[in-house]
């Protein structure tokens, strides 16, 4: 069964598309990452699915309805970012006893449980918290609702690396415990890379890639040897990244739909095949330009 189904998908602002044209379908009880660069649009998707804003046009449908100010929608939803605000009168434990009656399927025991262990301090407000303490509270909130959508909007932003790792573990261990459709937004896919099943790469408003993360590995490969042998091998390829390695080398980056025998020739040739890791493979399809930064200097 698809949680999500989105048709046509348009979000512009004062004419401006943030959201372009956008097919797509989630299934249940999947970890979806959400990963496009700066301004590529997922929060504006993220809030659509939520039902905090309108489209421009086309279609959101969320457990088959519109989840656009939608009560059955919303309390099997949860959505956690980094502008979350609570009540200023209530401390910490208090939002927490709140969430507890408000959550039908809230775990108590994982919630006080990862309080402690982040050691926050139950008698504080929230908005007395520093920002990478701000984010773990309401990542606590996001996990131990146990929500059957839980939309996660860069939700580890201004947490140190440590407290990073531990909750993708928190996730991906409650996730097994207690499986339910989650989808996270994340600029880079590295961090998250181990949790997902599967990514939705967005760029520009517009979808690049929807796979499975294993999938993503054998996508592309990546070729190094001399820039004339390179460019005749892939002249009917479109090229995802290219870089100049020295005088006359090239590393280039094509969707690896090359025949088996004629990768054997390359090899032959003295090219080196090499993977392409689905966090690299993301920042290629990402980038404004098929080369690099790289570009911008020899350039000057
Ligand atoms: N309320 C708004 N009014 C006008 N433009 C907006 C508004 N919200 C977003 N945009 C624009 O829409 C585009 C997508 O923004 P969005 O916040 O969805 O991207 P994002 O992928 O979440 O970015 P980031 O990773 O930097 O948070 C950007 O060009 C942004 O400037």
């Amino acid at each position: 069964m698809n949680v999500i189904d989105i048709h046509a998908l348009t979000k512009k602002y004062r004419g401006n598309k943030a959201i372009h044209h956008l097919t797509l379908q989630i299934e249940e009880n999947k970890i979806t990452g959400l990963i496009g660069r700066n301004g590529a649009g997922k929060t504006t998707l993220l809030k659509m699915m939520a039902g905090f804003i309108k489209p421009s046009s086309g279609s959101v449908a969320v457990f088959g309805r519109n989840p656009f100010n939608n009560i059955q929608v919303s309390a099997n939803m949860i959505s956690i970012d980094d502008k979350m605000i609570f009540p200023t009168a209530l401390n910490l434990a208090e939002v927490l006893k709140g969430a507890e009656s408000f959550y039908p399927n809230w775990n108590k025991e994982l919630a006080e449980g990862l309080f402690q262990y982040f050691t926050l301090d139950p008698k504080k407000y929230h908005n007395e918290l520093s920002k990478g303490m701000k984010s773990t509270f309401n990542l606590i909130i996001g996990i131990a609702s146990r929500c059957a959508l839980t939309i996660l909007d860069e939700p580890t932003s201004g947490m140190d690396s440590a407290v990073r790792k531990d909750f993708y573990r928190a996730i991906l261990k409650d996730y097994i415990e207690y499986p339910r459709t989650i989808i996270m937004s994340s600029h880079l896919l590295s961090e998250v890379e181990d949790i997902l099943e599967d990514i939705l790469l967005i760029k520009d408003g517009q979808l690049k890639l929807h796979k499975p993360v294993e999938e993503m590995k054998e996508l592309a490969i990546g070729l190094r040897g001399k820039t004339e042998l390179i460019d005749q091998l892939i002249k009917d390829k479109e090229v995802i990244h290219r870089k100049s390695v020295g005088v006359a080398v090239s590393y280039v980056v094509v969707e690896n739909t090359f025949l088996p025998a004629r990768l054997e020739e390359a090899k032959d040739q003295g090219i080196e095949l090499l993977p392409v890791s689905a966090d690299d493979l993301c920042i290629y399809l990402t980038n404004k330009t098929v080369g690099g930064i790289d570009d911008v200097f020899s350039k000057h």
